[in-house]
């Protein structure tokens, strides 16, 4: 490959909550929120990423504060395409003026719609990708954690990020059956926030509740019951208030959400042919995704399943990575589109 044919190949994992880069020889470069903050009066992008994260419930009338993805898919295409390009121009600004458009590797739900697959594709190219290759999320999960992908072994993933919950059986190279739910870690957030309102009368904003699910949130209800203060507004005051609020009331708070993610696992198990099911008992079912991170959570899903449940090693990065280890196989997924089956979606 001579100089003018250099080229440095991009894995994106365009998520509902992050947004992450690799580039090719180097690893994950850029971890940022997928969150824009722009000045509708003049159109201007004002920030980008965890700048315009900060902003969030704090921002004058004329900024918005837009979240471009929902639900893993494009909510809004303009501001994702200009997310994107932002974080392109980041991850290549040392790269040789010679240097063609990157091929990018993208992850998409595993139950995405051909409409919602081509958004991704055009905003990808759009943000300066010569050439945009889809990848099915809970795929890309399953060789970021390092299993077995390609081998005639079942592996199951269950990737937990803040729109989707995907969970694969993969064997051989395709995924063998999965399903994909629209729950995940900020339906969490949100069921904390109204536990607290029905509750309590209080009013918490976005990311007290995201703080509150990541420093005491559990899976379980069986647990130390830890007590925090959390503040807000209350409702029938209008002021603002402290109260103070145990683990066991947010598990309470999470109880719902967890049970439609466990569902979602023990569905898929029951749909897994006999003998890759004998495989996903003897190697385990592997947690990736922020959500994995949710205490208890491996152990709640190993006791309704009755599998062994390991949390992959980066389980924010796994995405990330295997987009970016799947670039090696660009040719493979150019030349066996069916790679991905398409899963059942709620
Ligand atoms: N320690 C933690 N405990 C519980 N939840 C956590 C923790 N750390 C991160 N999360 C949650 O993980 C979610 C983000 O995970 P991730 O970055 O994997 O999602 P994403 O890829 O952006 O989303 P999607 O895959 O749905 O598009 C957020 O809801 C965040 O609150």
């Amino acid at each position: 490959m001579g100089i003018f044919n250099f080229s440095q190949d991009l894995g994106i994992d365009l998520g509902t909550a992050n947004t992450l880069v690799f580039v090719k020889n180097k690893g994950v470069i850029l971890r940022e929120p997928s969150v824009v903050a722009k000045n509708i009066e003049t159109g201007t992008i004002e920030a980008v990423g965890s700048s315009a994260r900060n902003m969030i419930g704090r921002t004058p009338g004329n900024i918005q504060v837009i979240r471009p993805m929902k639900d893993g898919v494009i909510a809004d295409y303009d501001t994702t395409a200009i997310m994107m390009k932002y974080y392109l121009k980041r991850a290549m600004k040392n790269r040789s003026f010679f240097a063609k458009k990157p091929n990018v590797m993208v992850s998409v739900p595993s139950g995405i719609t051909m409409v919602e697959e081509r958004a991704v594709i055009d905003a990808t190219k759009q943000a300066g990708a010569k050439d945009a290759f889809p990848i099915a999320e809970p795929f890309a999960a399953a060789i970021g954690a390092g299993l077995p992908v390609w081998e005639p072994t079942g592996s199951m993933i269950v990737d937990i990020g803040g729109g989707t919950t995907e969970v694969a059986v993969i064997s051989l190279g395709g995924i063998v059956t999965s399903r994909s739910v629209r729950t995940a870690g900020n339906n969490m957030d949100e069921a904390i926030t109204q536990f607290i309102r029905k509750n309590y009368n209080l009013m918490i904003g976005e990311r007290s509740a995201e703080s509150l699910k990541m420093d005491i949130g559990s899976a379980s209800e069986a647990d130390d019951d830890q007590e925090v203060d959390i503040r807000g507004r209350d409702l029938l005051t209008g002021l603002p208030k402290t109260i103070s609020i145990s683990a066991k009331e947010i598990a309470q708070a999470l109880r719902e959400t967890v049970q439609i993610i466990v569902d979602a696992v023990k569905t898929t198990l029951e749909k897994t042919p006999p003998e890759l099911a004998a495989d996903i008992m003897d190697r385990g079912i592997v947690l990736s995704g922020g959500g994995a991170l949710l205490k208890h959570m491996d152990q709640v899903i190993s006791d309704e399943t009755k599998m062994p449940v390991f949390i992959a090693e980066e389980p924010l990065d796994s995405v990330a990575i295997g987009t970016g280890k799947s670039l090696e196989y660009i040719q493979h997924f150019r030349s066996h589109p069916n790679v991905f089956v398409r899963p059942t979606v709620d």
